[in-house]
Formats: C-alpha cells, structure tokens, sequence
C-alpha cells in the first residue's frame, strides 16, 4: 500500500490542545484529529504544516518543532503521521472548513476519539 505522508499541527497553548472534528465523508469521519493534512508532492514538511494550517484554521504558526513520526496502516489506507508542535502562531483560530474546533486540556485528551494511530501521540503530550 502507498503510504500517504501526512502533516499534522499540535497546537499548544499552556495546557490546552487545539482539536478539531472530522467531517463524516472524511477518511475515520467523526472522529477528533489534530488539524493537518497531506503534503503535496516535493513539499517540504513546514511549508504543508503552514498551509494546512491556513486552509484549515486561518492561523500561521510562528513556531514549529518536529515530535515524531508515526507510521500506521488502516484497513484501507497506510499514513505517515509527522507530528509538529505549535506552540506560538498568529491570527485567531477558526473552522474554516467548517470543522467544530475545540481547546481541549491535555489531561483530558484521552476521552475524545480519535483515530488508531493518534493513540501514541496523545501518550507522548501526556507523559
Ligand atoms: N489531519 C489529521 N489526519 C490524521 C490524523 N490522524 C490520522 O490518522 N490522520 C489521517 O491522515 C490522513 C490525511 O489527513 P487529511 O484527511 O486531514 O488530509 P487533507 O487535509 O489533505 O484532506 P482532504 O483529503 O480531505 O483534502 C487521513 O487519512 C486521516 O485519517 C490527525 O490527527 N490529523
Ligand atoms: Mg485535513
């Protein structure tokens, strides 16, 4: 299977994570994720970051520092997870594509549903 990378922005402010819904004609609908999306081909890892955070949430992030990198297969689809943090950005964060957006506290992460492969990420921000 091809695996499809994927940029993904943890956006942290003090001890609250921005999260938002997948609409349900998305790939794992319905469930909570960290704002992202795919990078286009011979996109650099920051640049997909600033542009998915752009069309997703009208904000550019300031700061960015790479996480990790996860890598998980689906039934019907392999990603590549890069996980940055953002820690800093400038504008006001919205659902532009009408994605509900909420400020979550990290300790409370785990009893919103995401997808398999955030499973490790949510331990990493937690631990
Ligand atoms: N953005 C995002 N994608 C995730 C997360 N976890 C996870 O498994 N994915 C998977 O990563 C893949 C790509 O993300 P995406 O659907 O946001 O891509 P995109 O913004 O370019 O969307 P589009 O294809 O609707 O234009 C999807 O298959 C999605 O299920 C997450 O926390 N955030
Ligand atoms: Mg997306």
């Amino acid at each position: 299977m091809k695996i499809v990378r994927v940029a993904v922005a943890v956006v942290i402010i003090a001890d609250r994570v921005l999260i938002a819904k997948r609409a349900t004609h998305q790939h794992q609908g319905g469930l909570w994720e960290f704002p992202g999306g795919k990078i286009e081909a011979g996109e650099e890892l920051e640049s997909a970051l600033k542009r998915e955070c752009k069309e997703e949430l009208d904000i550019v992030p300031s700061i960015i520092k790479p996480l990790t990198v996860i890598e998980h297969t689906y039934p019907d689809k392999a990603v590549q997870l890069n996980v940055c943090i953002v820690p800093d950005y400038l504008g006001v964060p919205l659902g532009r594509e009408g994605q509900p957006l909420q400020w979550c506290r990290l300790e409370k992460l785990s009893s919103y549903e995401f997808p398999e492969a955030n499973k490790s990420i949510i331990e990493l921000l937690q631990n």
